[in-house]
């Protein structure tokens, strides 16, 4: 991704309050790790300003990035579905989405909102941290039939160990609008105040150690694909 990208991105994150560092109670991650630092992308659906440059953002990356456009848009549950939802809109395609598992009464289906068979679909989630739930998200398209070679997120930490492995193994090019990174880079109003920019680094500099004694997960093993 472009550093301009990264930029916009991270400045709008960070005006819409989503990075959130604590310096006491950690967070606990969906895939176990505990972090001082938590990225809510939710808090940006509800703000027409920067949902909108949000979506710019994301459709210029899928136009410069992609080798072709995909056929569909699809939506991983939760918090993928609305940024999916605007960015089909965006780019006239299609939208589906997928659940985290299948519903289990009715149709008992993973993927909604029509057909995948046969066609390219661009995964779309808030949010990427070791690429756990991207995991799940693309086994179930392609138990659909889509064809999924590429995913689009808003923020990705990209700092848990097994995460690129995760995501090379699982076929799947990821393009982060921002990371660390770019947020750390920010300057003026909105940049992080010193202290909790400290936590930060504090935590990146080795994000396992931080989570096994902060009452998280402290893996060593293989990651599972
Ligand atoms: O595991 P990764 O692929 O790195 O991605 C991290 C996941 O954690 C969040 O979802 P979560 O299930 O916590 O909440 P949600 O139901 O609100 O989307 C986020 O929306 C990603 O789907
Ligand atoms: O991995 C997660 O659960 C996670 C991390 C994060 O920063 N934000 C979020 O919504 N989920």
């Amino acid at each position: 991704m472009t550093e301009r990208t990264g930029a916009s991105m991270a400045r709008l994150l960070l005006e819409g309050g989503a990075v959130q560092i604590s310096g006491e109670q950690p967070f606990i991650l969906a895939a176990g790790w505990a972090s001082p630092a938590y990225v809510d992308c939710r808090l940006l659906i509800g703000e027409p300003r920067l949902r909108r440059a949000a979506v710019a953002l994301a459709a210029a990356a899928v136009r410069e990035a992609l080798p072709a456009m995909p056929e569909i848009v699809a939506g991983a549950e939760t918090a993928g579905i609305p940024w999916a939802a605007w960015l089909a809109e965006a780019l006239d395609r299609p939208l589906r989405y997928v659940r985290k598992r299948p519903l289990g009464i009715g149709r008992n289906a993973q993927v909604e909102g029509g057909a995948v068979e046969g066609r390219s679909a661009l995964l779309v989630d808030d949010l990427t941290t070791d690429g756990s739930s991207k995991a799940t998200f693309v086994r179930g398209l392609r138990a659909a039939g889509a064809a999924v070679t590429h995913g689009l997120c808003l923020f990705h930490h990209g700092t848990f160990p097994g995460g690129a492995e995760r995501l090379a193994g699982l076929g799947l090019s990821l393009v982060a609008l921002a990371s660390w990174r770019d947020v750390l880079a920010v300057r003026g109003a909105c940049a992080l105040p010193a202290a909790e920019r400290a936590v930060l680094e504090r935590f990146l500099s080795d994000p396992v150690a931080w989570s096994a004694a902060h009452g998280g997960r402290a893996m060593l093993e293989r990651p599972a694909l």
